[in-house]
């Protein structure tokens, strides 16, 4: 706001010389000069104000101008033609005006030699700007003042930085919401110009106009704006937008610019408008600000810098709102999929709770995870995995209804919240979201099938916070997995017990983990006499160890001896897995040098690793690492994997297993046979052993097709260069098949169970006798 008319220090203008003998006059700050000696000296003083944004004028007793700076003409644009015998607050006031506060000022100069104020005045042809007005009394000898100076300096710079971006900023820093930001701008706009009405638009990204900021215009007028389209002849805002320029209208009435837009902004007097653009760092127009006068008329010097300095400002509000959009953005939605992430879900689903429990209606929540997805990226790589999720969110979209909620929960879970929604209204809309995930996905050339298990929970009835909600959801569509894929299971509450279940079993397996609680057993791996893997016809006499397979155990505390089957996907589930393969791994490696430095002649032994330690960029080097601590060879130690990890096309984990395989470690496909693995790969993979699938074993007996496809993977290894495994043998007639069939080596139970590390010396020690009863098995049931 304007400085009200005060006394102000009489240092802060050029003091008027004089004689040193002057005594000053009692009661005033100015000093006294006989009137013979101002005179001359006048002329000089205003010389003084000439080179400066600053001037000075000298007025009679009469109030009237006699004598003034040049820099008027300069500064002001006004010669002296212009002003003597002039008044200067009528002058300086703009056409019909006067300055306000002019007589309080005079009366405080009067009564105290000297007063100051701020205001806004006018210079040639009403050119607006800020300045401090001093104003000195000059008395006569006796009684009232009979010469009156009154000095102008230029601060519209300065009142645009106090006035206009102080406070903005200010309010940037406090965060304050745009619209408050905007609708500052223009107030204080306002201030600096009282003559103008400044407006804001939004540009939306479709090119329609939103009104943001108009303090001065009302509501009814600005919604008329809104949503209208930018364009080459669309006002002067949505021109300028459209041209990405200013645009300038001195005459709304007869430009035809405003042809469609006049009867808008006529009622409220508007006559004039000046519009520029405010862009982003890209060039796109984001907003105008405008300037709208009540006379035809074009902007002055004041307007510019207004403007210059808005535009920037409202710049600064509108990318501050974009970074603030695009932080959001990244809180609450998942960038894969664009749907809301998990943090989004808990503020959504407890506003809905509160509405459901207002309402007295009941919601669902359901918690869906596609099935087999880590086949998809294992055989496909990660991108078609991306694709199909993003397909996966984007099918859930659009089978549920509006004010539904869908969120991507993490990796291949997602959550549908059903507001005002019964039992089977779930099943129904659960049954509709199966159905659309059921069908197959198309990602570039492939033709993907995946499916979904679903888990339901109900508001109010199984739980009355999202915590609650997602576990017992989570618990049902676990059940549901069990049950097999494409499964759909509401909540009931043994599901929980089950879901604590396994918390539990996860918390006592990273103890066992960390306390020793697990344990590797070791089943050996033989070849049949007269055979080595690699010459079949030129082994020793008897049964020969080939390696051993380490098998982990766990006995818990309480529960005894968990199988594998049991805790396995439970590690899968708590993340475990990578800890509990190295861990393995280490034991392996640290048993098989053991053995070694006691005399005890293992070859070799065989770790199972799952597909995701192959997902770890890191393991050819940690497996190096590990050979040389415990001073093994690489063809000491055999890493098995499951067909799906085989089956794998990312280029990277092909490249894993090729260093693994330089190394010399040995690669085996563990369950060879159960149809996942195309044939035509084979020769191209890093492989050293195939391990027969324990079913074919099993059925051998009994089954011609078995004994068949036995025979000819046999068969396959072995022109490959393979060496076959085969795993579970359990009879003798088994065996006899297979060591008949030319299979190098033997597993199961019939030639030992798995035993503890200290078990093997002896168990090696009787191999030999083990050997005649097989090899005479084979004989006789041959009839030879
Ligand atoms: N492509 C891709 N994969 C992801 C992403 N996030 C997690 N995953 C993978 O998603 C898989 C999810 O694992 P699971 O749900 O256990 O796999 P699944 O094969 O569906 O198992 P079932 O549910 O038992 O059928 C893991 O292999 C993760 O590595 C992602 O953003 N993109």
């Amino acid at each position: 706001m304007p400085r009200p008319a005060e006394e102000i220090r009489s240092d802060a203008v050029p003091a008027m010389s004089h004689p040193p003998d002057d005594p000053p006059a009692s009661g005033r700050t100015g000093s006294p000069t006989p009137r013979t000696d101002r005179s001359a000296l006048l002329p000089a003083l205003t010389r003084l104000f000439d080179d400066g944004p600053c001037a000075a004028l000298v007025c009679g007793a009469d109030g009237r101008i006699t004598e003034v700076s040049d820099s008027c003409g300069r500064w002001l644009g006004l010669a002296a033609a212009d002003l003597l015998g002039r008044r200067p607050e009528q002058v300086l006031a703009g056409p019909g005006a006067t300055i306000p506060g002019w007589e309080r000022l005079q009366d405080q100069a009067r009564r105290h030699g000297r007063a100051g104020t701020e205001a806004l005045v006018h210079g040639h042809g009403g050119r607006p700007l800020w300045c401090t007005l001093v104003l000195d009394a000059l008395p006569a000898a006796q009684g009232e003042p009979d010469t009156w100076l009154l000095t102008l300096a230029d601060i519209t710079q300065q009142r645009i930085l106090t006035e206009l971006q102080g406070p903005v900023l200010g309010a940037l820093v406090r965060d304050r919401p745009l619209a408050e930001v905007m609708a500052l701008v223009c107030t204080q706009v306002q201030i600096l110009a009282p003559d103008v009405v400044a407006t804001v638009l939004g540009v939306d990204d479709d090119g329609l106009i939103r009104p943001l900021a108009g303090p001065s215009i009302p509501a009814e007028v600005s919604c008329q704006f809104d949503g209208a389209p930018i364009g080459p002849k669309a006002g002067s805002c949505g021109t300028a937008a459209w041209r990405g320029s200013p645009v300038v209208v001195t005459d709304i009435d007869t430009d035809p610019l405003w042809d469609d837009y006049r009867h808008v902004v006529q009622p409220l007097g508007l006559r004039a408008c000046w519009s520029s653009p405010i862009k982003n760092g890209e060039g796109r127009v984001l907003a105008t600000f405008a300037f709208y006068f009540r006379e035809p008329r074009a902007p002055h010097g004041l307007h510019e810098q207004l403007v210059e300095m808005s535009v920037h400002l409202c710049t600064l509000a509108l990318e501050r709102e974009r970074s603030h959009a695009h932080i959001h953005q990244l809180a609450y939605y998942d960038g894969l999929t664009g749907l809301p992430n998990r943090a989004l879900l808990q503020a959504n689903l407890a506003r809905a709770i509160t509405q459901a429990q207002q309402d007295g209606t009941t919601l669902a929540l359901l918690f869906i995870d596609l099935d087999r997805f880590k086949d998809v990226n294992d055989s496909h790589g990660h991108a078609v995995g991306d694709e199909l999720l993003r397909e996966v969110a984007q099918r859930l979209a659009g089978e549920v209804r509006d004010r539904s909620l869908v969120c991507r929960l993490a990796g291949d879970e997602f959550v549908v919240v059903l507001p005002h929604c019964g039992v089977e209204q779930a099943r129904h809309t659960a049954e509709r979201v199966q159905q659309a995930l059921a069908r197959p996905i198309t990602v570039g050339d492939l033709d993907l099938t995946t499916g979904a298990c679903l888990g339901v929970a109900m508001y109010p009835d199984d739980g009355s916070d999202l915590d609650r909600l997602l576990r017992h959801a989570d618990a049902a569509m676990y059940q549901a997995k069990k049950d097999g894929r494409g499964g759909l299971h509401f909540y009931r509450a043994e599901m929980n017990r089950a879901a604590e279940d396994r918390l539990r079993l996860a918390a006592d397996l990273r103890a066992a983990l960390h306390r020793g609680g697990l344990q590797l057993h070791f089943q050996p791996q033989v070849c049949p006499p007269g055979k080595t893997p690699r010459s079949p016809a030129a082994g020793p006499a008897s049964m020969s160890l080939f390696g051993v397979e380490a098998l982990l155990r766990w006995r818990h505390p309480v529960l005894g001896d968990v199988s594998p089957e049991r805790f396995i996907p439970v590690a899968e589930e708590a993340g475990l897995m990578d800890e509990l393969s190295n861990w393995v791994l280490e034991a392996a490696c640290a048993q098989l040098a053991g053995w070694r430095a006691d005399g005890i002649d293992v070859p070799r032994v065989a770790v199972n690793l799952s597909p995701r330690n192959f997902q770890d960029p890191g393991l050819p080097a940690r497996v190096r690492q590990l050979l040389d601590r415990h001073g093994l060879r690489g063809d000491q130690l055999t890493l098995e994997l499951t067909e799906s990890a085989w089956i794998d096309r990312r280029a990277d984990s092909l490249d894993k297993l090729r260093a693994l395989q330089a190394l010399g470690v040995g690669l085996a496909m563990d369950d060879f046979g159960n149809g996942q693995s195309s044939l035509s790969h084979l020769h191209r993979l890093p492989l050293r052993q195939l391990k027969l699938d324990r079913s074919f074993v099993h059925d051998i007996e009994h089954l011609a097709v078995a004994q068949t496809l036995a025979a000819a993977m046999l068969h396959i290894g072995e022109s490959l260069g393979l060496i076959v495994v085969a795993e579970g043998i359990e009879t003798a007639a088994q065996a006899a098949f297979l060591i008949e069939h030319g299979c190098p080596v033997l597993q199961g139970d019939r030639y030992a169970q798995s035993m503890a590390a200290e078990q093997i010396g002896p168990w090696l020690a009787g191999l030999a006798s083990m050997a005649a009863a097989d090899v005479g098995a084979s004989r006789s049931d041959h009839g030879t």
